[in-house]
Parts: C-alpha cells; sequence; structure tokens
C-alpha cells in the first residue's frame, strides 16, 4: 500500500502554533499541487464527520487525554494513499509533534526530503493566534490554551528540529516577515529539491 506513495516527495511543516504553517501551505498546494495534510485538521474533521473513529477520538478529547499516536499516524497514511494517484507531494502540517512521532512515521511511510522550519518568536504567535481566535471558531486559541500550546511545542516539537539537523534535511524560514516575503523563502526551498 505504502508503495504508491514511495517516489512522492514528503515535507515536513514544523512551527509553533500561529508561526504559519497552515499559511504557507496554502501557497505551496496552489504554485506546486502538492497535498497539504494537517494533522489537526484530520483530526478535526474526523470528530465532526460522527465516524466510529470520529467518535472515538471525541472521547479520548473529551476526557482531557491525548491522541494515540497510533491514531494519528494511521489518519495522514490513509490520506496520503486516498491522493497517492494525483499528489506531486505532500506536506505533513503540525506533524510530527514530537522526536518518537517522526521515527514512526519514517518506520510505516516514508523518509522526509525536506523540514521546513516555520520560524516566529513567541510574541508573534501569541499575537497571530489571538487575532485568528477571534474568527477561527477554534476552541484552542485562547490565551490559556495558547500559552499551553506554546510549553509543549518548545518542550516536544523543538527536539524534533535538531533531530532532522542531523540529517541536513532542515530549512529555517523567518516568518516574522510579511506573508508573500515568508513564501519567497519556501519556493526557494523547494526549488532546490527537484
Ligand atoms: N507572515 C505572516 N505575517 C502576518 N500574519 C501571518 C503570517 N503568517 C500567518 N499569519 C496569520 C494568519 C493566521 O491568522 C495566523 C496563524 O497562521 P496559521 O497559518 O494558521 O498558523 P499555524 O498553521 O502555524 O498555526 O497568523
Ligand atoms: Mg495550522
Amino acid at each position: 500500500m505504502a508503495d504508491k506513495i514511495k517516489d512522492a516527495k514528503i515535507i515536513f511543516v514544523v512551527g509553533g502554533p500561529g508561526s504559519g504553517k497552515g499559511t504557507q501551505c496554502e501557497k505551496v498546494v496552489e504554485k506546486y499541487g502538492y497535498t497539504h495534510l494537517s494533522s489537526g485538521d484530520l483530526l478535526r474533521a474526523e470528530v465532526a464527520s460522527g465516524s466510529e473513529r470520529g467518535n472515538q477520538l471525541q472521547a479520548i478529547m473529551q476526557k482531557g487525554e491525548l491522541v494515540p499516536l497510533d491514531t494519528v499516524l494511521d489518519m495522514i497514511k490513509d490520506a496520503m494513499i486516498a491522493k497517492a494517484d494525483v499528489s506531486k507531494g505532500y506536506l505533513i502540517d503540525g506533524y510530527p509533534r514530537e522526536v518518537k512521532q517522526g521515527e514512526e512515521f519514517e518506520k510505516k511511510i516514508g523518509a522526509p526530503a525536506l523540514l521546513l522550519y516555520i520560524d516566529a518568536k513567541s510574541e508573534t504567535m501569541v499575537q497571530r493566534l489571538l487575532k485568528r481566535g477571534q474568527t477561527s471558531g477554534r476552541a484552542d486559541d485562547n490565551e490559556e490554551t495558547i500559552k499551553k500550546r506554546l510549553d509543549l511545542y518548545y518542550k516536544a516539537t523543538e527536539p524534533v528540529i535538531a533531530f532532522y539537523e542531523s540529517r541536513d534535511i532542515v530549512r529555517k524560514i523567518d516568518s516574522e516577515l510579511p506573508v508573500d516575503e515568508v513564501f519567497k523563502q519556501v519556493s526557494q526551498a523547494i526549488d532546490k529539491l527537484k
């Protein structure tokens, strides 16, 4: 099954909450025809669909527990296979959240060709999330939850970047700049892949 996606380029998009991952991924989809898979969006969509898996996820989330690693990974893999015939590549946005998730992804799916490290200051991320929260309808875009998400990002996700730096596939993107300036850097990194 995973053979189908073996030849497609896989890009991990890593950065703090509100750093601009989703914004940049949308632009990459437009310009390069990559498939954008946001693990958070996949989870929220599954819950909203009312499927059996969605109901299980909701039950876990309602208890305040973490969604099991395998569940998120299976959802990403299913979504990748569903797009295998039309996809030039995949943007994996918001995953891996921790080094272990990266290792499991590689075992079950494949190795990333590039890691885009979308870097913004924590004050910038907080400001952007509070602004997004005014319209996003996301339950986690509030001040208290934002702080927890940032703490978790620095503790669990930043080590992911160090882990892949040793392989020389990390490109650090300055996401303090306006969206189009950020996208120029992203484009340069992707163009080098060919
Ligand atoms: N370079 C930039 N300059 C200003 N605002 C930006 C920006 N990139 C993203 N934003 C805005 C759009 C959103 O309202 C908010 C969070 O962006 P996002 O793409 O949803 O982040 P993420 O997916 O990393 O959580 O910040
Ligand atoms: Mg996002």
